[in-house]
């Protein structure tokens, strides 16, 4: 079992950017060792969410913890793993390469580097310059690059964007794979079907927490087996449940 069942836990959260009150009071717990994902409107602040539990996004008001402690507090630093969308990696040094020198940062070896460049499939591709693969290749030298730190929890914003269905399908199992050997993730998407993969999902809808839910009772809520039709429906009721509020007030 895992010494944390509850790996991240929000109360009362806030963040505000600039003068903009972006996230506006989420209570919510993630699961230890279990896919969570992170679904939303663009612009519902998903990325804001996902960058205050990995300690880079100052948090206004409320409390954050990972792993029973502040989120961004030090000894955090080696335990979260933070892969964005827009990649940090090196374009002119080779995937394995740039997989070492991340993994050198947290004590990983040589062995480790190799490990994470087969997990993301690219083994083929481990001496080639990282600027010239495709999109998707090199999106996934950013993804092998948090691998290879063993973090126990993982946050990815938007990780299968670019890659093509069988990809996609694979990293979902390795994703799998991860939670049942006990890592926790946090996974943001666009893509409704991909939901289907977690256990629990988070439903931000302009800073609000909407909903934390299972995909079966997304579907049951939503009316829908179509998790992109169930979520719209969810989506409209609210927003006509705000319509109806500023109506009565
Ligand atoms: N530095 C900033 N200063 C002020 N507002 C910001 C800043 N960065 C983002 N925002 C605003 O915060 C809100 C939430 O942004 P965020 O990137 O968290 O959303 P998101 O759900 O991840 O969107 P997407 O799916 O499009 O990536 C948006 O309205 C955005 O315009």
């Amino acid at each position: 079992m895992s010494p944390h069942p509850t790996a991240v836990e929000a109360a009362g959260l806030h963040v505000t950017r600039g003068r903009t009150s972006i996230l506006r009071g989420l209570d919510f717990t993630v699961e230890a060792g279990r896919i969570t994902g992170l679904l939303g409107p663009s612009g519902s602040g998903k990325t804001t969410l996902m960058r205050a539990i990995v300690g880079v996004q100052r948090i206004t008001q409320g409390t954050l913890s990972v792993l029973g402690r502040p989120a961004g507090s030090a000894p955090l630093r080696h335990d979260v793993g933070y892969v964005t969308q827009g990649a940090s990696v090196y374009g002119d040094l080779s995937v394995e390469a740039n997989v070492r020198y991340f993994g050198a940062m947290h004590g990983a070896t040589p062995a480790d580097a190799a490990e994470a460049i087969a997990a993301v499939g690219l083994q083929a591709f481990a001496q080639q310059k990282a600027a010239d693969l495709s999109g998707g290749q090199f999106s996934r030298v950013s993804l092998a690059c948090a691998l290879v730190a063993h973090p126990t929890v993982l946050v990815l914003d938007e990780p299968t964007v670019g890659l093509d269905p069988v990809l996609r399908a694979e990293l979902w199992e390795r994703f799998a794979a991860m939670a049942r050997a006990g890592t926790t993730l946090l996974i943001s998407s666009h893509v409704m079907e991909e939901a289907s993969h977690c256990s629990s999902l988070l439903l931000l809808r302009e800073g609000l927490l909407l909903a934390q839910l299972s995909p079966a009772e997304l579907a049951e809520r939503g009316g829908s087996d179509d998790l992109e039709r169930a979520f719209l429906t969810i989506i409209k009721a609210a927003d006509h449940g705000q319509e109806e509020s500023q109506v009565a007030s």
